[in-house]
């Protein structure tokens, strides 16, 4: 194997490993705690513009297969993980990580002491960091990352969006038939307003009887109201929420106009800005399938896949919405509610992929309140 470093922006130098594409990249540095699930981490667009530690000591041993993405291609600008094997066995692979990632042009780098650099970012936070296989020399690729810009004030929901309407049609996978569910009833029409959107959301809605239309980004409001939907939906996606003003108009209209709204991660984050809310950028973020978080509105406790780096300060929508969940490791708000609009949103991911499946119950609860919404 070629030998690759890793340099951060604070000037600290890792040394590893190459597998996957060769060359060199710069991106945000973050850490992911799920002990499985990297293809779909991989894939997942709200990783655009970062590369992904994995804290799990053991990486691809599954390889990759056909079944398992969240989007058509890996996201992550690179991949960072203690110990990648090359050998793997599961009945559904088709191709190894590696091969995968090389395929995508996506540098991994293996050999990385990840307890250390996971301990890093934990104290001094999130930070770019730049990896390289094409030089050893250190002091070129400090001066590299240090002029590299942050995600902050970029849109980068614009490399990710789709760029034409489309609908969805396939449910959740099915062990028993080894293929997916397909839609049978079209009880609701929602509208998917795609920021970078997990296709295990849109699997959901279908579980849950929906036809699903996804849209792009930009679509506006009046491009909404000629599909008439019953519900639409805010997507996940990538990057700072502060500068997406055409989503923050889009989510202002949808309210303004009584139109059920659920929104997920960056979808929620949207929807707080449209209400007058602002967001700030988290330490090291929330990145991982263990976070736990409370239902405020029924006590209960649920484990939840997260990938944040961002939250909605919840004091700048005061009085305007009801907080839903919080997060019990930091206390950050996890979920609001509007208190006299069909509305609601979760900073987490109800929709897994990876991770436990506590939250599902928040494509009920959306669909219920398009059910109810209909009636009024
Ligand atoms: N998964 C997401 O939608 C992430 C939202 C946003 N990009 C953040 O980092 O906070």
């Amino acid at each position: 194997m070629q030998s690759a470093y890793l340099v951060l922006e604070d000037g600290t130098v890792f040394e590893g490993e190459s597998f996957g594409a060769k060359g060199e990249v710069v991106g945000e540095v973050v850490f992911n705690t799920s002990m499985s699930g990297y293809q779909e981490i991989i894939t997942d667009p709200s990783y655009y513009g970062q590369m992904v530690a994995m804290t799990y000591p053991l990486i691809g041993n599954y390889g990759i297969n056909e079944q398992d993405f969240e989007s058509l291609k890996p996201h992550v600008s690179a991949f960072i993980v203690k110990e990648y094997s090359k050998a793997y066995s599961n009945y559904r692979a088709n191709i190894s990580l590696g091969e995968f990632l090389e395929k995508h042009g996506i540098i991994g780098i293996t050999g990385i002491d990840t307890r250390k650099l996971v301990r890093h970012i934990r104290l001094r936070g999130s930070m770019n960091g730049i990896i390289s296989t094409q030089t050893d020399n250190i002091d070129e690729l400090q001066k590299k990352v240090a002029e590299s810009d942050g995600i902050e004030g970029r849109d980068l929901v614009q490399y990710v969006s789709c760029s034409q309407p489309y609908q969805w049609r396939q449910g959740s996978w099915n062990i028993d038939k080894n293929d997916f569910n397909y839609a049978g009833k079209d009880d609701y029409h929602i509208v998917a307003v795609d920021y970078g959107i997990k296709q295990n959301i849109l699997r959901y809605f279908v579980d849950c009887g929906a036809k699903v239309t996804v849209v792009p980004a930009k679509t506006t409001f009046d491009e909404i109201v000629k599909l008439n939907p019953d519900g639409v939906f805010l997507s996940n996606g990538p990057g700072d929420p502060e500068p997406l003003h055409y989503a923050h108009e889009l989510a202002k209209n949808l309210v303004d106009n009584n139109y059920p709204v659920f929104g997920i991660c960056l979808g929620n984050q949207i929807l707080s800005i449209a209400l007058g809310g602002k967001t700030y950028k988290l330490k090291f973020g929330h990145h991982g399938g263990n976070q736990p978080v409370k239902d405020m509105t029924t006590g209960k406790v649920e484990i939840t896949a997260q990938n944040h780096c961002f939250a909605v300060d919840v004091e700048s929508l005061k009085d305007k919405v009801e907080i839903t969940h919080v997060n019990l490791n930091d206390k950050t708000v996890e979920g609001i509610k509007l208190k006299n609009n069909p509305v609601f949103a979760v900073q987490y991911h109800p929709e897994n992929g990876p991770g436990p499946h506590d939250a599902k119950y928040l494509f009920t609860r959306f669909l219920d309140m398009v059910q109810s919404a209909r009636h009024v």
